[in-house]
């Protein structure tokens, strides 16, 4: 079964008459249209109308569904369709908003001049006291150049927004970090980094999204190195955090070490590449990838990671297939081998849906939905900014993707991103290492 993207809510007339509704969603049922929420929109006494949210494979999936309803005649009609999730979006999915009461005179002047200027004065005779009187420490930059945006290419950075919104709502709701979505209309490096370093003092991380490889490997490298903040690119680590944790649950389900197990990585990208180096630093010994792209082969190569020639031989080779090429059904059913383990990350559409990719014997099989980077950076930064860490470490990352597999139920190969208790587990082992490190640190000084 295709992933079902197209979501919509279809306004329906029908008769007030017992039966109609039946009638309408056996329509829907027949060619193919799966049904959401129904909820009556009103009743009178010669019709009834109803909003019915029906999630279809394609948008001829969806006129079919229409016209298979107005086929029904008699008195039955698809009044309007509506897109809920272009509804949802306007105005946006965020807001900044203040902390303090402003009722009084007395308000006005606290959280405004001229009580303010004395926290500004408290800050200029000590710059760390900046921490402890403004939001700094609990505010995160979502950077992008709009160069990789989840698979959809190079569409630039203003239409990446929606997706910087909605990282920015994921860090509020699952860690309580305010994420400022900073859009650069420029994926020149040097611009690139001199941007980010001239804002930096006004965040506590820079989270740095949909930057396209092999530019954001620089990036990321060179922002490390030159700022005392915390810097991630999500798509690098959130993944390979995420990832590793559903590898870590598949072989302890299926018994299997997975040390000597044999991982193969299709799309050596941003996400992929990182994915193979966090396998190679935690000991995984048979690594495998494939790109089209010889200096993506040549990058794992000096990793550790070995290059195979083609999709088939990589396919016909690994235990555990993993694929971020944002080619949507690039893994044809006829690939897959008995008891393999699939994870198609590509996002919005996976490389095969995981349904199909069980059918055809995978063991366990999932797509970028639930194998996805929320279930890692809103606690990696929640940890880190808990603990004031300068850095986001290896050990950091691996503490965070075992906590992750920890979490996971029995059978599961990741945790329910909207359960809560793995963003704290996530958040407290980040926090642990950190501190550990700065310890470290102190002691060897
Ligand atoms: N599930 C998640 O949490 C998650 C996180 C990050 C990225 N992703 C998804 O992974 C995909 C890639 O993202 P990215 O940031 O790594 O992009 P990227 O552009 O850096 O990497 C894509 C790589 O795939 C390679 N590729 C493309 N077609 C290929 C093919 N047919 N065979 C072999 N290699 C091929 C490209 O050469 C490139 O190296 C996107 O669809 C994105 O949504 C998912
Ligand atoms: O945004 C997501 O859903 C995950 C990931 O960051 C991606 O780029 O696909
Ligand atoms: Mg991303």
């Amino acid at each position: 079964m295709a992933a079902r993207n197209v979501i919509r809510t279809l306004i329906v007339e029908t008769p007030s008459k017992p039966g109609n509704l039946g009638k309408v969603t056996t329509a829907i049922g027949a060619v193919g249209g799966d049904i959401g929420d129904v909820t009556t929109e009103q009743v009178g006494p010669l019709s009834t109308v109803r909003a019915i949210t029906v999630h279809c494979e394609s948008e001829e999936q969806l006129e079919k569904v229409i016209k298979a309803i107005e086929a029904l005649e008699n008195g039955i009609f698809v009044r309007a369709v509506s897109d809920e999730v272009l509804h949802a979006h306007i105005g946006g999915k965020i807001h900044m908003t203040k902390k303090m009461d402003i009722r009084s005179l007395a308000d006005l002047r606290k959280v405004y001049t001229p009580g303010v200027a004395s926290v500004c004065q408290a800050i200029v005779k000590d710059p760390e006291k900046a921490r402890y009187y403004t939001s700094i420490g609990n505010t995160v930059a979502i950077v992008t150049d709009g160069t990789a945006i989840l698979g959809l290419g190079n569409i630039g950075s203003l239409a990446g927004m929606p997706v910087m919104e909605g990282k920015a709502a994921l860090f509020d709701h699952f860690a309580g970090i305010s994420g400022v979505p900073i859009l650069l209309d420029t994926s020149d490096p040097d611009e690139m980094i001199s941007t980010i370093k001239h804002i930096a003092q006004g965040f506590g991380g820079i989270l740095l999204e949909d930057i396209g490889s092999p530019h954001c490997f620089e990036i990321e490298e060179r922002l490390k190195q030159e700022l005392d903040i915390p810097v991630m690119h999500d798509d690098q680590h959130g993944t390979a955090v995420v990832t590793l944790a559903a590898v870590i649950s598949a072989c302890r389900n299926a018994g299997v070490d997975l040390k000597n197990a044999v991982v193969g990585q299709i799309g050596l990208g941003a996400a992929g590449l990182a994915i193979c180096r966090m396998f190679l630093a935690y000991g995984i010994k048979q690594v495998y990838g494939i790109d089209r792209r010889k200096e993506a082969l040549d990058r794992l190569a000096s990793y550790g990671g070995a290059t195979l020639n083609s999709l088939e031989e990589l396919m016909q080779t690994c235990d555990i297939v993993i694929a971020t090429t944002g080619v949507p059904g690039l893994i044809k059913p006829e690939m897959i081998r008995q008891g393999q383990v699939i994870l198609a990350l590509s996002n919005p559409k996976p490389e095969i849906d995981p349904e199909d990719a069980m059918k055809a014997g995978a063991v366990f099989a999932s797509d970028g939905r639930s194998v996805n980077n929320v279930l890692g950076f809103p606690g990696i930064f929640r940890g880190v900014l808990n603990a004031q860490a300068k850095n986001i470490s290896h050990r950091m990352l691996v503490a965070a993707a075992e906590a992750i597999a920890q979490t996971t139920k029995e059978g599961e190969l990741i945790p329910h991103p909207l359960d809560m208790s793995v963003h704290q587990a996530v958040a407290l082992a980040v926090e642990e290492v950190a501190l550990l490190e700065q310890k470290e640190i102190k002691n060897t000084n």
